[in-house]
């Protein structure tokens, strides 16, 4: 097997990243909700313009310029018509002088101008659903002309969002309003999670010196988030024949029963089994040869220490340590960030936010510090080290530089969210 090698945090997520690649694209509806949460695959161009014609802004009166006193003052003028959002694309009242009824979003008629407000003219208010009484109305040249124009929003052909953005509500508002149907994406990626330990027990079984699998559920709930399919093996023990082929399984082609045939996930993530004990199983597998591109790490961090890389029948494995609040810290590090690129997602989860306590940080290892993000800044959310109780309060982590043994209230720091439930 390779050497260990030493490395920073940054170092060793490029070293994860350099193993993953954006997975198929496909068109999909917007009004399918699947299509939620995926990541464009390309730019999304506006099939039309928006607002598709010129209407009005406001409930009022269309108005031609050359009717209105340029002086402002005001003048009396027959109502011709009236029309309303969703009536005749068109309306030509001719030549005379006068003004057209309108609704806000109704076309605005051929060789008109402006509106003036129903509040700005005699009429004062419009009554809903009421009918056409006034003939005539007093009203005066305005400052705006509260028109909105066609194209004056998005232009055809107007860049909306771009390759790498996730699709949510701005998304599929801006993109049907300027005439799509349809827009490119990746689908969801497929991650399988492991945790090794023959300690592990399913939930709510198990004796004395048994532990409850946690990780593979924390694992689960952060690539979930991170916009994965998650396919959750749940608990291997420390053997390596047992490991090696809940390996094969999930690597494995998906069945081509009632689903097409294709391949099975797209990444394998482990924990635990990767430090120096006799019974650590994913080193034992990685030492074995059976596994391909094997890198063992040790990354000058704390907590998260001992890490490794490896491909499992050419399928990328992340194999994170076993301590709880390290796996928490080690996947937000470097599996979501592979989770997203798998996904397309572009990465802008790191955010620069001032510390809202002090704290000390041990000298020549980056510090990872689960953070909750106040009004102030960023608080430890709870003792921190291997203690587990501060990450129900965590909304991200707080990555202090190795050179640095006090954080105090104002220092900036660099934070990476733990995303969101989705
Ligand atoms: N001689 C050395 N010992 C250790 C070193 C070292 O450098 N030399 N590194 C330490 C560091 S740092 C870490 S971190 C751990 C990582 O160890 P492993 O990845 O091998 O993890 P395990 O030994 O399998 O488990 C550690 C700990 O976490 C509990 N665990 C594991 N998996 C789960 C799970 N799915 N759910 C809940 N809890 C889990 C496990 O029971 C152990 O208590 O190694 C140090 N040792
Ligand atoms: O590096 Mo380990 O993850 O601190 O206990």
């Amino acid at each position: 097997m390779a050497d260990v090698s030493q490395r920073t945090i940054a170092e060793h997520r490029a070293a994860v990243l350099a193993r993953v690649s954006p997975v198929d694209a496909a068109a999909v509806a917007l009004d399918d909700p699947a299509v939620l949460g995926l990541a464009l695959a390309g730019d999304v161009v506006a099939a039309a313009a928006v607002p598709g014609f010129d209407h009005a802004a406001m409930d009022g009166y269309a108005v031609r310029l050359s009717d209105l006193p340029a002086d402002g003052s005001p003048v009396t003028l027959p109502v011709l018509a009236d029309v309303r959002a969703g009536g005749p694309g068109s309306t030509d009242p001719g030549d005379r002088p006068g003004v057209v009824r309108i609704m806000t979003g109704a076309p605005l008629p051929t060789g008109f101008d402006a509106v003036v407000p129903v509040e700005r003219t005699s009429t004062g208010r419009f009554v809903a659903g009421g009918p056409t009484t006034e003939r005539t109305v007093t009203l005066a040249r305005q400052h705006r002309d509260h028109v909105r124009r066609a194209g004056s929003d998005v232009q055809p052909g107007a860049p909306l969002a771009k390759a790498g953005e996730r699709v949510g509500a701005g998304v599929v508002a801006a993109a049907a309003a300027a005439g799509l149907t349809a827009v490119p994406v990746h689908r969801r990626p497929r991650v399988a999670v492991l945790s090794t330990g023959s300690e592990l027990v399913a939930l709510g079984t198990g004796g004395a010196g048994t532990v409850p699998d946690s990780n593979s559920l924390m694992l689960a709930a952060l690539v979930r988030a991170a916009g994965a399919d998650v396919v959750r093996v749940g608990a291997v023990p420390d053997d390596g024949a047992a490991l090696r082929s809940a390996l094969d399984r999930v690597t494995a082609p998906l069945p081509g029963t009632d689903v097409a045939p294709g391949p099975g996930v797209d990444l394998v993530v482990t924990s635990g089994g990767v430090s120096a004990g006799a019974s650590d199983v994913v080193r034992e597998v990685l030492a074995s040869g059976a596994a391909r591109d094997v890198d063992v790490a040790t990354v000058a961090m704390r907590p998260g220490r001992p890490q490794a890389l490896a491909a499992w029948r050419g399928v990328p494995w992340v194999a994170v340590p076993g301590n709880p609040v390290s796996a928490f810290v080690s996947t937000v590090l470097y599996v979501l960030p592979a989770v997203r690129r798998l996904a397309g997602v572009v990465d802008d989860t790191a955010l620069t936010v001032p510390a809202a306590a002090g704290w000390t940080s041990p000298a020549g290892v980056e510090q990872v510090v689960p953070v909750r993000l106040g009004p102030d800044g960023a608080a430890p959310a709870g003792p921190g080290g291997h203690h587990l109780s501060a990450l129900p309060h965590a909304d991200a982590l707080a990555v202090v530089p190795a050179d640095v043994e006090q954080v105090r209230p104002g220092d900036l720091l660099t934070v990476l969210r733990v995303p969101e439930p989705r």
